[in-house]
């Protein structure tokens, strides 16, 4: 490997915002955030989410981000602050620093994911299986 997975994600998160669960409690629920989880829908259906959170799967999102893209999502359009999480932290590490690079902006991700969300109770609902 010239650059293996854990170089990519210290480089990001040198870049990056990263939120404390306390800090993303803080913002959670307010009109003008947005928290978008990028795990798939599959991982979603069995463990929950953070309510409300709209789902960008990791590989969708630069497809949905750039307005330019056919497959753009207006949510990406909102001028809002825009909160990544994943699992643990790792996807949503490089999802954030690409979504930077593409000029989304405020945007950050929580640190140990939504498995660190859950474990220290924080407020989650079920999604029903399509
Ligand atoms: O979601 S992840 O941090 O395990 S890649």
């Amino acid at each position: 490997m010239k650059r293996g997975y854990r170089q990519l994600i210290d480089e990001a998160e040198e870049k990056i915002e990263t939120l404390t669960l306390e800090q993303a409690g803080a913002l959670h629920g307010r009109d003008d955030v947005v928290f978008v989880d990028l795990r798939d829908r599959r991982e979603l259906e069995r463990d929950g989410r953070i309510p409300g959170a709209f789902n960008c799967p990791r590989g969708m999102l630069e497809f949905w981000i750039d307005p330019e893209s056919p497959y753009h999502k207006p949510v990406f359009a909102e001028g809002k602050t825009y909160v990544f999480y994943c699992a643990s932290g790792w996807r949503s590490a490089l999802a954030t620093r690409t979504a930077q690079e593409m000029g989304l902006e405020p945007v950050s991700h929580i640190s140990g994911g939504y498995s660190a969300w859950k474990k220290a109770g924080m407020a989650t609902e079920a999604v029903a299986a399509k």
